[in-house]
């Protein structure tokens, strides 16, 4: 049986590749040490790869910044706006567009804005998105998916290229103009593709994985007939070169029958996500075709279950034979951390703990002692089932007062003690806020002092009382700084904080956090999920502290800080032992403790962030209910436990909630500050169409971008909004928190903002 790995994590075990670009970016660094850096992470994964003795290991898994962005690159999908810098390319491999594309281009006369981004399926990964026009052209542009395979090729690694499939390409990509539905290039696209693999096949490639995931979505039929078209084009140009077609992160459910017809020589499933698939899968996959099984969890950190895999591999090679088979990760690891040898600080995460783990490296391993374990080496398999049995016993796990908690919880527990419209009045009368109050979402810029600080704290360069100091002195900053910029309601920076889900990781029993468990979250940005690993409840304050000598320093509202129950489950690595709803409720009920006493201690706005309550929906409609249904409760156990007047704000970024809007409406926060400026107010039109009741924060700029916003562009945003929503509803705040920006423009900008809403307020007095 051979072994096959989807893709392997790239930004470098100590983070190399974000220092390195983030360096480029900077001016610091060349390009030649950019590319060597990146050279030299791809040889060092290849050749992990081939000790472990992985038979199908890829390549072109490897980016700069995204791999949709490369696809972008190498079908030549550049949209108009880069031009000038298209024009002006010296050679494919510049990386001057690759990167503008990617993040905006502020040059020499120009001013062109980044492509969006946004989430990859239901993980905190984000792509960016292809753009598409009427007249759209491709071409190869760049050969990246060549050249790595030949560089693997020199170090004497023949690689299995890993390209992103084109019908998911097209579905995953925005239409810019009405009336063209991506679908209608496919025609176009195609000898792009078949030219890109014939220079693969010629290089020497035997097989190529391209990746189809939008296959385990709901597809209309027109979309399904993409898929026959697209591959059998292909099949016809190529009929010598190997394909895998590759699906993941769900079953495959009424598209099994159209992979399996598919001109494909082998077939990746996720059987992590989904192993009820098989039955169906190994009843109709046609003679000739081979399966691999993707059996070991790329999306999680724990140990693989052997006898659990070893019961599918049995079964599949029952029904289609041994040599049929290949067992492989459940999808790419790029959404695994690096290597859990790394973790080496008993007093960050226990050898306990860590006996039950797995990263990247050790999945790639478990891969092959699955092999050894067929070829009888029963001693590899006793170490595992022992291994997990002590795990599924273990006393830390299992807290008997959190679970009865969470059992005893009632609809009343879940309830505010009066419906919105007497909670808004109790509300107006306490905080006395002028129309269109100004708020931001809560982070304010981690410069390099702060994180400097942390990482000096942590290697006992300062003690913890100089660490709070620094803190408390940038938390006085902020609370001036923004009461000369003449916001009404504060934030005390997030300053504290390394990250808004690893910070409460860091503090609730039942997680453990990393030293290195660094996973990709955009180009050079990283996050450090933490590991939630067993009965989660809270033992101490974790904001409260902050919040309140925050509003010690003015007679505003100071908003506390939280993050909320789902979002907190979505960015860590989750247990795999209980359902996600009841993990999500004992993270509820320790926010609501903390919820509690920071209104006990004077706190009278309160936000509760949620922003990947929607990259949680599955990616099925029919299950979409049943997760809103026990997602908004959770929310509501973590609120419903203030007094009328006290303001419950929650937050979420990266959303199209138009389809979700009255679980948004369910989960009735007094206000919600929402993404919108990008999208120039569209996700409004759902808030009233369904006339949602509540207050909405529409955030009026992006703060993706360094760009500082005129108070007209804002002012005309707010237009909108008030045109859509009664006045008396409506806030104005960026789009999300600031943490990525830099102080001059976001002094600048909120100072445009501010103005914005006086010139709104002065409007409504005049009419
Ligand atoms: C809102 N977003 C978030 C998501 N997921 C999260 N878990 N958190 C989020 O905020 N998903 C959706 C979006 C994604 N957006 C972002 C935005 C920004 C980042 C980001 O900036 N990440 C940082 C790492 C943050 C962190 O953990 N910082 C630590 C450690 C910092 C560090 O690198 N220290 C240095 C030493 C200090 C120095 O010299 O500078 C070191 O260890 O070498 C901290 O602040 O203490 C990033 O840099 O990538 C992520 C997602
Ligand atoms: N309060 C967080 C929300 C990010 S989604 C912040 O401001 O960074
Ligand atoms: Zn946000």
């Amino acid at each position: 049986m051979q072994t096959n790995v989807l893709g392997y994590p790239r930004i470098g075990s100590q983070r190399e590749l974000k220092k390195a670009c983030e360096a480029y970016w900077a001016g610091k660094m060349s390009l030649e040490k950019l590319q060597l850096t990146a050279r030299q992470l791809r040889r060092q994964h290849w050749e992990t790869l081939q000790q472990a003795g992985i038979d199908l290991i890829p390549s072109n898994d490897f980016s700069l910044y995204d791999q949709v962005l490369d696809m972008c690159l190498m079908t030549g999908a550049v949209p108009a706006r880069f031009q000038p810098l298209l024009d002006k390319l010296v050679s494919a491999s510049s990386p001057e567009l690759y990167f503008a594309m990617a993040r905006g281009y502020q040059k020499n006369g120009l001013d062109i804005t980044a492509m969006e981004m946004t989430k990859w399926f239901d993980t905190n990964y984000h792509y960016l998105v292809p753009e598409f026009n009427a007249g759209q052209q491709f071409r190869v542009l760049s050969t990246k998916c060549v050249d790595e395979f030949k560089e693997a090729l020199a170090l004497g690694i023949t690689t299995k290229p890993v390209l992103l499939g084109p019908v998911s390409f097209l579905l995953l990509g925005k239409s810019k103009d009405t009336g063209l539905h991506t679908s209608q290039l496919l025609e176009q696209l195609l000898p792009v593709y078949i030219q890109l693999l014939q220079s693969l096949q010629q290089a020497g490639a035997t097989w190529v994985q391209l990746d189809e995931p939008c296959l385990v979505l709901d597809l209309t039929a027109g979309q399904q007939a993409l898929y026959r078209y697209a591959y059998t084009q292909i099949g016809k140009a190529l009929p010598s070169l190997q394909l895998m077609l590759a699906t993941y992160f769900g079953p495959l459910q009424e598209n099994t029958e159209l992979a399996l017809q598919l001109p494909v020589q082998a077939l990746h499933i996720d059987l992590v996500r989904a192993p009820e698939q098989l039955d169906a899968i190994l009843q109709g996959i046609p003679d000739g075709m081979l399966l691999s099984l993707g059996i070991v969890n790329g999306r999680n950190i724990w140990k693989n279950d052997y006898e659990r895999s070893l019961q599918l591999i049995r079964q599949a090679a029952a029904a289609i034979g041994e040599e049929r088979l290949l067992l492989a990760s459940s999808c790419s690891l790029l959404h695994t951390p690096y290597d859990l040898d790394l973790e080496t600080d008993e007093a960050v995460l226990t050898p306990h703990i860590k006996s039950w783990m797995a990263f990247a490296k050790q999945k790639v391993q478990e891969l092959a002692e699955l092999r050894q374990i067929l070829a009888g080496d029963n001693s590899l398999l006793e170490a595992n089932q022992a291994c997990l049995y002590e795990k599924s016993i273990a006393a830390i796990v299992h807290k008997p007062a959190v679970k009865a908690r969470v059992e005893a919880l009632t609809e009343a527990d879940a309830t505010r003690q009066h419906p919105f419209h007497i909670r808004q009045q109790a509300q107006e009368a306490l905080l006395q806020l002028p129309l269109f109050p100004t708020t931001t979402i809560g982070s304010f810029p981690q410069t390099a002092e702060i994180r400097q600080l942390r990482a000096r704290l942590k290697k006992g360069d300062i003690t913890p009382a100089e660490y709070e100091t620094a803190i408390r002195a940038a938390i006085a900053d902020a609370v001036k700084w923004q009461e000369g910029l003449g916001l009404d309601v504060l934030v005390h920076g997030e300053f504290e904080r390394n990250d808004m889900v690893e910070y409460f990781g860091e503090q609730l029993e039942g997680f453990v956090f990393t030293q290195n468990g660094w996973v990709q979250s955009y180009g050079s940005r990283c996050v450090k999920p933490p590991v939630i690993y067993g009965d989660v409840q809270r033992s101490q304050p974790m904001t409260v502290a902050w919040s309140s000598y925050a509003q010690s320093l003015t007679r505003k509202p100071m908003k506390g800080m939280l993050t909320g129950p789902v979002t907190i489950l979505q960015w860590s690595f989750v247990r795999d032992d209980q359902p996600r709803a009841d993990t999500t409720l004992q993270i509820a009920l320790a926010i609501r403790d903390e919820v509690a006493e920071l209104e006990k201690a004077g706190i009278q706005v309160i936000q509760v962030d949620e922003p990947a309550i929607r990259e949680g929906l599955p990616l099925r409609k029919a299950r979409w209910k049943a997760y809103l249904d026990w997602a908004v409760r959770a929310f509501r156990v973590s609120v419903s436990c203030v007094k009328d007047e006290t303001q419950v704000h929650t937050h979420m970024c990266y959303s199209e909630f138009n389809d979700i809007i009255d679980s948004i409406a369910a989960m009735d926060a007094d206000v919600i500050t929402i993404e919108t400026s990008r999208s120039q107010m569209e996700l409004l039109e759902a808030f009233a169409a369904f006339r949602y009741p509540n207050e909405i924060g529409p955030g009026v700029y992006d703060i993706h971008s360094p760009r500082v916003p005129t108070i007209t562009e804002m002012t005309e945003l707010l237009e909108k909004a008030a045109q859509l929503l009664p006045a008396r509803n409506i806030w104005v705040n960026p789009d999300c928190g600031l943490k990525t920006r830099k102080w001059p423009e976001t002094e600048q900008a909120l100072r445009n903002m501010v103005a914005a809403a006086q010139e709104m307020r002065a409007n409504v007095l005049a009419e």
